[in-house]
């Protein structure tokens, strides 16, 4: 998100979250001015910080700045760092890139520490592929912790996603697939998907 009235219009069909891309090599990275509009955003819905392996001090400097609710890290972030964040109070969701190769053993270990797991397609790019991964190695996972499904969701998915039975599934993270352009979204694909939905 990085234009006014885009932000506005996505606002009023009150999502939990709105992220924002602190990544410089995202097409969707926000400069400073960009970021300022974080601010316009209602309380009930949760400004999202979006890092990848960014310094703890610079992710601090923009949860107390832009007052975010919660941070989605999507690098090779340790469970020592997500306790870090953890600690000043927000919301901490860690994204894992899902491919045939994907230990989920290594989930143990941040299960304490973070509020949700949000699992994508496994990139280069760390996240923002437009690219589905093989929900059923969602199989494979086997811990309590809710998670956010992300990766190339689209509107042609909404049956698929009807019919995954299960209860972790917190939440969807929609993005590339919503744009008229990276940062700009397609406000009326956004309402046929969320209405095209019984459940979430
Ligand atoms: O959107 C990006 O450019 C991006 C860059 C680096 C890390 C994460 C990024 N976005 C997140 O990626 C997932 C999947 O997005 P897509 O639907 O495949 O486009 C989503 O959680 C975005 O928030």
């Amino acid at each position: 998100m990085k234009h006014a009235s885009n932000i506005a219009a996505v606002a009023a069909l009150k999502p939990a979250y709105m992220g924002f891309i602190f990544y410089p090599k995202s097409p969707r990275f926000i400069t400073e001015v960009s970021a300022e509009l974080i601010k316009y955003i209602p309380n009930g819905i949760k400004a999202t910080g979006v890092f990848v392996n960014e310094d703890i001090e610079v992710v601090k400097g923009h949860i107390f700045k832009h007052r975010l609710k919660a941070v989605q890290l999507h690098g090779n972030e340790s469970v020592a760092y997500c306790e870090a964040i953890k600690l000043t109070g927000i919301e901490v969701i860690k994204a894992f890139g899902l491919a045939e190769s994907f230990d989920f053993a290594q989930l143990v270990a941040y299960q304490n520490v973070v509020d949700y797991f949000l699992f994508d397609t496994q990139t280069a790019g760390h996240g923002g592929s437009g690219r589905v991964f093989d929900w059923n190695l969602l199989q494979h996972y086997t811990l309590d912790k809710p998670y956010f499904l992300s990766g190339g969701i689209d509107l042609q998915h909404t049956q698929s996603l009807e019919e995954i039975n299960d209860p972790r599934l917190y939440t969807l993270d929609i993005n590339s697939k919503f744009e008229v352009e990276p940062g700009l979204k397609d406000i009326d694909k956004i309402k046929k998907f969320i209405n095209s939905f019984d459940k979430f």
